[in-house]
């Protein structure tokens, strides 16, 4: 009997698109990012698509990285030269006004690296449609956090303008590297997230209140759906948006993944 991954990929080879090639013969990849909420449930859907076809290829969120800055060495007393370590997403939890605006300049570094790593091989020689998909992206860092920062207060007004200037520059300056094709929005009420958030338990996490989630949720839906948002670049305001209600627990229930799967290769299609 055929595994479930065996199962989904046959699907998988089922319904592909022909194949969408460059000149050089090579396939075009597809980028797309997942979006939402804190703890909606990103990493989670995006391992499921992860194992469902070998033509999509999943960048997860740096978020160990966050948790462990490596500083200079410091030299102690005579003692061997130790490196410090830093944990920059407990210190933007702990003391947002201080560390909001350094949180946004490494998270935003971070998926610039992510979105910038060339496809690999066995993507671009696909015969279907190949597809990178991040968690998060350079537009969401903007457009949801850093502006969330701003409007509480976290960054002032003139860090909001140096950063917003840095980030037009970066992204006009790798241009159609750092472009996405689609977007997918995981989408469940805040209450719902707050939830998922308090059974993950991650530390940092631990003074995360249902207010701030709100907020989140607002953004998200003023640039993904109520497209009010003002977006200064020209792909991304008329990008396609793929909303999928996440509040469903597909974790215990095959039906419900494969519905999601399919919507998802169907979306990937028309990109
Ligand atoms: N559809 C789901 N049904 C039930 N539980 C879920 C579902 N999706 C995720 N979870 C659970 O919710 C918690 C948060 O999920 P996950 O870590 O995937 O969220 P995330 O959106 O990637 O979070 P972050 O915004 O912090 O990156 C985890 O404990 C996960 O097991
Ligand atoms: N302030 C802020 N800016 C970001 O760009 C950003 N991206 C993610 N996060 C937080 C949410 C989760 O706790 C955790 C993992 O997603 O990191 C962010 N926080």
């Amino acid at each position: 009997m055929a595994s479930k991954r065996e199962k989904i990929s046959d699907s998988c080879s089922r319904c592909l698109s022909s194949k969408a090639s460059t000149q050089d013969g090579k396939a075009r990849v597809r980028r797309v990012s997942i979006e939402g909420n804190i703890a909606v449930g990103k990493s989670t859907f995006a391992r499921l698509l992860q194992s469902a076809c070998p033509d999509w290829e999943v960048m997860a969120e740096p978020v160990s990285h966050w948790q462990n800055i490596e500083g200079g060495t410091s030299k102690g007393t005579g003692a061997s030269p130790q490196t410090t370590v830093s944990n920059l997403l407990q210190m933007m939890y702990q003391d947002p006004l201080r560390w909001s605006y350094t949180f946004q300049t490494y998270s935003c570094m971070s998926r610039l690296r992510t979105q910038l790593q060339p496809p690999p091989a066995r993507l671009l020689s696909s015969e279907g449609t190949p597809v990178q998909v991040y968690e998060r992206s350079v537009y969401s860092d903007r457009y949801i956090f850093a502006l969330n920062m701003f409007e509480l207060g976290c960054i002032n007004s003139t860090e909001w303008a140096v950063y917003q200037n840095w980030h037009s520059f970066l992204v006009e300056q790798f241009g159609h590297q750092v472009e996405l094709e689609g977007i997918i929005y995981l989408k469940a009420p805040p209450k719902k997230c707050m939830e998922r958030l308090e059974n993950r338990g991650r530390a940092e996490e631990k003074g995360v209140e249902l207010d701030y989630l709100d907020k989140l949720h607002v953004q998200h839906e003023r640039w993904l759906v109520e497209k009010t948002t003002e977006i200064h670049f020209e792909k991304i305001k008329q990008i396609p948006v793929l909303q999928l209600d996440a509040s469903v627990e597909f974790q215990s229930d095959p039906e419900v993944r494969e519905q999601f799967i399919t919507k998802v290769k169907t979306f990937f299609n028309t990109l």
